[in-house]
C-alpha cells in the first residue's frame, strides 16, 4: 500500500483531474466512504448524537459530506463551522447541500457554552478540522475544540488526519483531537506511520476515493506499507518432486562464548522458513553444547581464539562452505573484535552469494565502510537505530526523525539493502525505493529478535528470493509471526524462541 507526502497527493489529485475526475466528486467519495466506515463502526447510526466539526478547508469540504449522509442514515447530526466561509468551491458547494438537510450548523465563534455540551453528550465526534493542508499549531479559539472532544466519552473519528498532526511528519505542536480511528483517503501519508503519532491517530484506515490508478503513477519515489499481498506472490511452493538441494544451502557464521543463543534462534529460524540445509560455523569448543539445542542443522567447527569466538585462523575451513552455500548470515553473537572483522571482511569480499551482516556483523564494517560496497552478490544489512549510529555517525534521535530519509540514502550511496529495525522497520533498496513494515509489537523489544529476523532473511534468501523480496519478506514474516504470538501468550512473556514456535501458522496457508 503506498504512503503519499501531502505534496505528492496534492500532485496526485491534480493529475486524477486529467483523467476524468472532478475535485467535487473526489470529495463527495471521500465523505460517502467515511460516512459508510463510521456508520458500520457505529451500527445501528439511527438516533445516535453525532457532531461533525468543519474547517475552513477541503477537509472541511469532507465533513459537511459526512454530515449530509449520517444525517441521511438517521443520526441526529450537529455541523460546527469553524473559521467562516470555506475557502474552496467545492467546500462552498457541500455547505450549501449541507443546509438543505435537518442538521444544525452552529459557527464556532457563536456559543461556546453550547458547543461545549453538544460535545460531551455527544455518541460520535467527526474531526474535519484540518487535513493535510494543516501546518504548525491549532490556532486560539480551536484548542477547547480539541480538549473537549479529548474529554468527550464519545468515540472520535478523524477524517485523514487528526487535526492539529502535521500530515508529513506526524509531529504535534500544541493541542491535537485523539481520534479512536482515523480514516484516511486514497493511500496513507508519512504521519499514519510515525512511531510518536499512535496515540492520536487511534486505528487507521485507508477509504478509497477514486483516484484512478493511472494518477498514482506520477509519484517515482513513492514509500510502500509492507502488506501481505505484496508479501504472499514470493513465498515459495514447495513443488512434490524436490529436494533439500531445491531450497537452498544457507551458512550461519554466529555465536561465541556467552553468546550461543544468537546462534540457535538464527539457525532455527532459518530452517523453520523452509531452508533446504543450514550450516551453523561457529566456534569448536561451542559445537557440542550447540548441538543439544539444533538437530537438523549441520554443524561447522571453527579455530576458536583465546577468547571463546571464531578466529581468523579458520577461514580455510570456513570459506569452501562459504562457497557451496547460496546465502549466508553472518554476525549474530559474533562480538565486537579484530578477529571478528577480519572474518567478516572475507566474508564480504568473497561471497558469491547474498550476504545478510547482523549484529557484530555489522558493528565490523563501521571503520571500513567502503567494504561493504565489495559484495559480489547483494549485500543485506539490518541495523536497529544504535548500530544504524554507529555506522553513519548520526545521533540516535537524529535517525529515529529521519529514518526514512537517511536509510534510502545510505542503501542509495552504499548500494545495498538496508533494514532499519524499529517499531515500524524500513526497509530500504538500492534503487531508492522504500518499504515500512508497521506490524511490530513490544514483545519483540527483547535479545533475540534480531537474530531471528536475519535467519528468516538468510533462510529466504538461500531458497532463491531476490535480495530485496528477501529483506520485505522476511521483516514482515518476522512481525507477523510475533503478532500471532503475543496473541497466544502476550507481550511481557513471550521469548524470541516461542516466536520460532508460531512461524510455522504462516506458511501453512501455502502448502
Ligand atoms: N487528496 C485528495 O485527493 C483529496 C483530499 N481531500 C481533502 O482535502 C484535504 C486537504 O485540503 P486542504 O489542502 O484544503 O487542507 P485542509 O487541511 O483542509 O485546510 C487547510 C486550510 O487550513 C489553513 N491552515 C493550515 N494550517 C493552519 C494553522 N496552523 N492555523 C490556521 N489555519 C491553518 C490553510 O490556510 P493557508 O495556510 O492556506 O493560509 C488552509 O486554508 C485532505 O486532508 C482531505 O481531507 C478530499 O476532499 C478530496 C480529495
Ligand atoms: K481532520
Amino acid at each position: 500500500m503506498r504512503i503519499l507526502s501531502s505534496e505528492q497527493m496534492r500532485a496526485v489529485e491534480c493529475e486524477a483531474l486529467k483523467h476524468s475526475q472532478t475535485y467535487l466528486r473526489l470529495m463527495e467519495n471521500a465523505g460517502t466512504g467515511a460516512a459508510k466506515m463510521i456508520a458500520r463502526y457505529e451500527s445501528p447510526i439511527e438516533n445516535r448524537r453525532c457532531v461533525v466539526l468543519c474547517g475552513k478547508g477541503n477537509n472541511g469540504g469532507d465533513g459537511f459530506v459526512v454530515a449530509r449522509k449520517l444525517c441521511r442514515e438517521g443520526a441526529i447530526v450537529t455541523c460546527v463551522l469553524a473559521g467562516g466561509e470555506p475557502r474552496s468551491e467545492e467546500a462552498r458547494e457541500m455547505l450549501r447541500l449541507l443546509s438543505l438537510e435537518p442538521v444544525s450548523v452552529l459557527p464556532l465563534e457563536e456559543d461556546r457554552a453550547q458547543i461545549n455540551l453538544l460535545l460531551m453528550e455527544a455518541d460520535l465526534i467527526v474531526d474535519a478540522l484540518f487535513g493535510t493542508g494543516f501546518q504548525g499549531a491549532l490556532p486560539d479559539g480551536y484548542g477547547f475544540l480539541a480538549e473537549m472532544s479529548n474529554l468527550s466519552k464519545a468515540r472520535v473519528y478523524a477524517l485523514d488526519i487528526p487535526s492539529g498532526m502535521n500530515a508529513d511528519t506526524g509531529i504535534t505542536t500544541g493541542k491535537c483531537l485523539k481520534a479512536n480511528q482515523t480514516i484516511a483517503f486514497g493511500c496513507l501519508k508519512p504521519a499514519h506511520l510515525s512511531e510518536g503519532a499512535a496515540e492520536y491517530l487511534g486505528e487507521v484506515a485507508v477509504c478509497d476515493i477514486g483516484i484512478p490508478e493511472e494518477a498514482f503513477s506520477i509519484i517515482d519515489d513513492a514509500v510502500y506499507l509492507i502488506d501481505h499481498d505484496m508479501v504472499l506472490p514470493h513465498l515459495r511452493q514447495r513443488p512434490d518432486d524436490s529436494y533439500k538441494g531445491s531450497f537452498g544451502y544457507l551458512l550461519v557464521v554466529a555465536g561465541s562464548l556467552g553468546m550461543t543463543g544468537a546462534a540457535v534462534l538464527a539457525s532455527r529460524a532459518a530452517s523453520q522458513c523452509g531452508t533446504g540445509l543450514v550450516y551453523l560455523a561457529t566456534a569448536r569448543s561451542l559445537v557440542l553444547p550447540l548441538a543439544a539445542h539444533l538437530t537438523e542443522q549441520v554443524m561447522v567447527p571453527l579455530a576458536e581464539n583465546e577468547a571463546g569466538g571464531i578466529s581468523p585462523l579458520s577461514l580455510p575451513e570456513l570459506l569452501p562452505v562459504l562457497q557451496k552455500s547460496t546465502a549466508c548470515v553472518a554476525g549474530c553473537g559474533l562480538k565486537n573484535t579484530e578477529d571478528t572483522r577480519s572474518i567478516i571482511r572475507s566474508i564480504i569480499t568473497n561471497a558469491e552469494c547474498p550476504v545478510v551482516l547482523d549484529a557484530d556483523g555489522i558493528n565490523s564494517v563501521v571503520g571500513d565502510i567502503n567494504i561493504i560496497r565489495c559484495a559480489k552478490n547483494g549485500l543485506i544489512l539490518t541495523p536497529h537505530y544504535g548500530e544504524f549510529s554507529r555506522l553513519t555517525g548520526k545521533t540516535v534521535e537524529y535517525i529515529a526523525q529521519n529514518r526514512v530519509a537517511l536509510a534510502k540514502a545510505f542503501a542509495q550511496e552504499y548500494k545495498v539493502t538496508l533494514v532499519l529495525k524499529g517499531t515500524t522497520t524500513v526497509v530500504a533498496l538500492p534503487d531508492g525505493s522504500v518499504c515500512l513494515n508497521k506490524g511490530s509489537n513490544s514483545g519483540l523489544a527483547k535479545a533475540g529478535s534480531g537474530d531471528l529476523l536475519a535467519g528468516i532473511i538468510g533462510g529466504l534468501l538461500a531458497q532463491g528470493l531476490g535480495i530485496n523480496e528477501a529483506a520485505i519478506c522476511g521483516v514482515y514474516l518476522h512481525s507477523q509471526a510475533a503478532r500471532l504470538t503475543a496473541k497466544r501468550l502476550c507481550k511481557t512473556s513471550m521469548q524470541p524462541s516461542d516466536i520460532l514456535n508460531d512461524l510455522y501458522l504462516l506458511f501453512k496457508e501455502l502448502d
